[in-house]
């Protein structure tokens, strides 16, 4: 390589990284993965090294990652904070053991291993026993002071008590998002048609970074520390550094380990290569630090990292599979994801079946064929992922994966938005995932609370037609006669191509027997799966014989359905029979075959079919009947649901705004608008500027807002609701005030406060029967200036001519002495 050309690789390399660390620190996506990543520095790094004329100060070899961002206040690092060197291959390691022993000129140390956590570093700062500064890497020299997001984490302590404890020290960690929560919040979000967070890392980094501290409370983030930083600390090792934390109630890890060699270190590698797994948050490898503090200063530092330290980096395990089929579900919010089905593969710990495809790009940038054999990773994520296909194992003749066109569940065509990635199904108000979404969104516990009607009950509900919108719930009373022997599952039903139903050999042997036990029977139809109808029912009548349990009745009823089948000309369907050949064989001649058949061509289960034929039936033919059927509502079942639905009518507004749906208006932001709007007409009526001008609304949420209540369908929806009782004004006595001084003022409050923090201030005016307006406009009364109000803020204040006052001022009108 020429010094030009390697000039020009390293300044595109530069370009590179620097790109894909802005997109992993200050945006928290990734475009690739962290060992491609690592692979690019590592190359830059040689590079450097071969042409050292080309090396500079600021490329991206010599500096951590991040940066400070523009919405915190910033503060320096008394310690610099570092990257760690890192590397993925045993041999590096054992060479960077030998460097250490070259630097220290024997090999009397010991290691000290912890897991590498896959979360956001962090800084804290204690004085006198109290939690003064949180603060990010950032640049590692300075970062984000970010202390009131910090305090939300509950075992973080603020105030640390015991005896000995230095006058001041930092100390270090990580703030992660438990897997478990960030699932949990990602379901949430899905119920409310927000995107799904990308992973645990990303939903940690951005928490951290958010303005409002009391949504950082509800995510619950959580922190691992390992490191103690500060004058006198009195200890000279990281063990004992370590057990120092431990003591004084920061939360450590359990995974630590000393080692003596890096032999030791080795098999602690190999020890929590899968067990990592298992633990509440993303590991991504292990970090080896050297124990001693003195033998630390020995060795020092580089630029960037320290010589006494490394990660080992598990490469994500992958494995070889064959791509069986894709699955497209379709979400809630009708996004449609498709799902590649492989064959089973044995992979960091757990056995593989499916993997996410993400969407048609996803797909096109694989180059996927059918049957193709694809490379299968699982690294950090949960869900496994296609990251290649081995094309010496494509089939002869496969062609290419055909995106479908149409939704799965409604054949609706499907749409994409421009920028967007996912197709959706535009069929919102009929397509049965998307109805099933929104009603459990609504029956939800911090909506309506109808904890009667879980997703089993509400997918019966809808999938038999009796419900489609929320207002449809409201009517199910009438109807309580219908859902009686409702059937809850459909597993047991087919529809042939043509229409006509079809039930499971199992269930139309058990109905159609007396003294077989249901087990007994699905015993044999799994024992003759597959083979022809005719030599099943003639092998069941061997089985019949040898049960020797009412042989003759039964086996003239077997004989029966022969006769009957071989008459209907019916088609045929495998370990299935047809519908109306088995009721007719039950209930005799009350009714034609034929019409049987008819009405058996236009539902979807028995008790629908008996609903629309209305037999006066025997006893005896009622439970012949009822064997035949599904798992069925019963009559506790219906009035515990009913009970729930009536119940919900009390829920005031603004849980009955949360349920409606409306996208992007969440649990807090259904509160703010029904505090500030009273009733639904006044939000259906409020303009832009009247919607912008209140504290936590965006643009986005005005055109949510208008969308919804542009749509005639969903202010029909709204009338029946109202008719039926729900609440859709609130009920004053909701708010006790503290008092009514600032009735009718319009208030916000600038700069830093001293006896308020942000939400508390806007709480408090609240409290006094004001209204926070969070932007400058001529509708305000009057601003509180804090300290260090931004100056572009005062000018326009004044140039509005709005009145400005102190923070004291403000507490004088209120007559809170200060
Ligand atoms: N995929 C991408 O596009 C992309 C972009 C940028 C960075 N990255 C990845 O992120 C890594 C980030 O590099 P980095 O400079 O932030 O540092 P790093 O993550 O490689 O190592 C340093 C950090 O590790 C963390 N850490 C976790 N557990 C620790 C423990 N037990 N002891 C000490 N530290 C511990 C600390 O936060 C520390 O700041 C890169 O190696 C790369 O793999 C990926
Ligand atoms: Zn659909």
């Amino acid at each position: 390589m020429t010094p030009q050309q390697a000039k020009e690789k390293i300044d595109r390399l530069r370009q590179t990284i620097n790109y894909h660390n802005h997109l992993y620190y200050q945006e928290d996506r990734t475009e690739i993965s962290d060992f491609e990543f690592d692979q690019l520095l590592e190359e830059l790094i040689r590079l450097e090294k071969e042409f050292p004329e080309f090396l500079e100060e600021d490329s991206p070899s010599q500096r951590v990652g991040g940066t400070i961002t523009k919405e915190f206040e910033t503060a320096l690092h008394e310690y610099r904070m570092l990257s760690l060197g890192n590397t993925y291959s045993e041999e590096e390691l054992l060479a960077f053991d030998e460097r250490v022993v070259k630097g220290l000129g024997h090999r009397n140390f010991e290691y000290f291993c912890e897991l590498k956590f896959d979360g956001v570093a962090i800084s804290l700062v204690y004085e006198n026993g109290k939690l003064i500064r949180a603060v990010t890497r950032g640049d590692g020299t300075r970062g984000d002071v970010v202390t009131e997001n910090v305090k939300t984490i509950r075992n973080i302590p603020i105030h640390i008590k015991g005896k000995n404890i230095p006058q001041k020290f930092e100390i270090r960690g990580e703030i992660f998002l438990p897997i478990k929560e960030f699932e949990k919040i990602n379901a949430e979000r899905e119920l409310i048609g927000e995107p799904a967070l990308a992973n645990p890392r990303n939903a940690a980094s951005g928490t951290v970074k958010m303005q409002d501290s009391s949504i950082v409370a509800k995510r619950r983030l959580n922190c691992y520390f390992y490191q103690l930083l500060g004058e006198d600390i009195g200890v000279n090792h990281h063990d004992e550094a370590i057990h120092l934390l431990e003591k004084w109630g920061f939360n450590v890890s359990p995974t630590y380990t000393k080692c003596k060699s890096i032999k030791e270190v080795l098999k602690y590698i190999e020890n929590w290569k899968e067990k990592r797994f298992e633990l509440p948050l993303d590991t991504d490898g292990v970090v080896l630090k050297i124990n001693d503090y003195d033998q630390r200063e020995e060795l020092g530092f580089t630029a960037k990292i320290p010589r006494w330290a490394i990660a080992y980096k598990y490469k994500a395990e992958s494995a070889q599979s064959e791509l069986l089929s894709i699955t497209y579900q379709v979400g809630r919010t009708g996004a449609i994801t498709p799902v590649a089905n492989l064959s089973p593969v044995h992979l960091a710990g757990t056995t593989v079946k499916r993997a996410s495809l993400h969407n048609a790009n996803e797909i096109e940038r694989l180059g996927l064929y059918e049957g193709d054999t694809v490379m299968v990773e699982k690294g950090g994520e949960i869900i496994p992922k296609i990251t290649g296909v081995v094309m010496e194992k494509r089939k002869p003749g496969a062609g290419p994966v055909h995106y479908i066109e149409h939704c799965p569940e409604c054949e609706t065509p499907l749409e994409r938005k421009e920028g967007e990635a996912k197709h959706f199904c535009p069929n919102t108000k009929n397509c049965p995932p998307q109805i099933l979404g929104r009603i459990e969104h609504f029956v939800h516990k911090r909506a309506m609370d109808i904890d009667s009607l879980g997703t089993e009950r509400i997918k019966t509900l809808i999938d038999q037609g009796y419900i489609r919108n929320f207002a449809d719930l409201y009517e199910l009373e009438s109807k309580s006669d219908q859902l009686l022997g409702l059937e809850m599952s459909q597993d047991q039903y087919q529809k042939s191509d043509d229409g006509y139903l079809f039930i499971s050999l199992t269930k139309a042997f058990f109905s159609l027997t007396d003294g077989i036990s249901l087990t007994a029977i699905q015993k044999f139809t799994e024992r003759h799966l597959d083979q022809p109808l005719k030599a099943v029912i003639k092998a069941f009548e061997l089985f019949i014989r040898t049960s020797n349990k009412k042989v003759a009745q039964n086996i003239g009823t077997l004989l029966k359905l022969q006769e009957i089948l071989d008459k209907s000309h019916l088609p045929q369907m495998e370990d299935h029979l047809p519908v109306p050949v088995v009721l007719h064989v039950l209930i005799g001649n009350w009714v034609s075959l034929e019409k049987l058949v008819e009405v058996s061509l236009h539902e979807n289960t028995v008790h629908a079919i008996m609903i629309k034929l209305n037999l006066p039936l025997s006893r005896e033919q009622e439970d012949r009947i009822k064997r035949l059927k599904a798992n069925t509502f019963q009559e506790g079942v219906i009035s515990n649901m009913l009970e729930g639905i009536e119940a919900s009518k009390s829920q005031p507004f603004e849980k009955v705004l949360f349920a409606l749906g409306i996208r992007n208006i969440g649990e807090n932001t259904a509160q703010i608008l029904a505090r500030y709007f009273k009733n639904i007409e006044a939000l259906k009526n409020a303009t832009s500027e009247e919607l912008l001008n209140i504290n936590g609304v965006g643009d986005i949420l005005v055109h949510s807002i208008h969308e919804y209540f542009n749509d005639k369908e969903n202010l029909k929806l709204i009338d029946r609701l109202r008719t039926q009782g729900l609440n859709f004004v609130l009920m004053e006595e909701e708010r006790t005030l503290a008092s009514n001084k600032l009735t009718g003022l319009k208030i916000l409050a600038s700069g830093k406060l001293n006896h308020f923090k942000r939400d508390e201030i806007i709480d408090f005016i609240e409290a006094n029967g004001g209204q926070y307006l969070k932007s400058v406009s001529k509708a305000l009364d009057f601003i509180i200036e804090g300290e260090d109000m931004g100056p572009s803020k005062k000018e326009k204040a004044e140039k509005l001519g709005i009145k400005l006052i102190s923070e004291n001022e403000f507490l004088e009108m209120l007559d809170k002495k200060v």
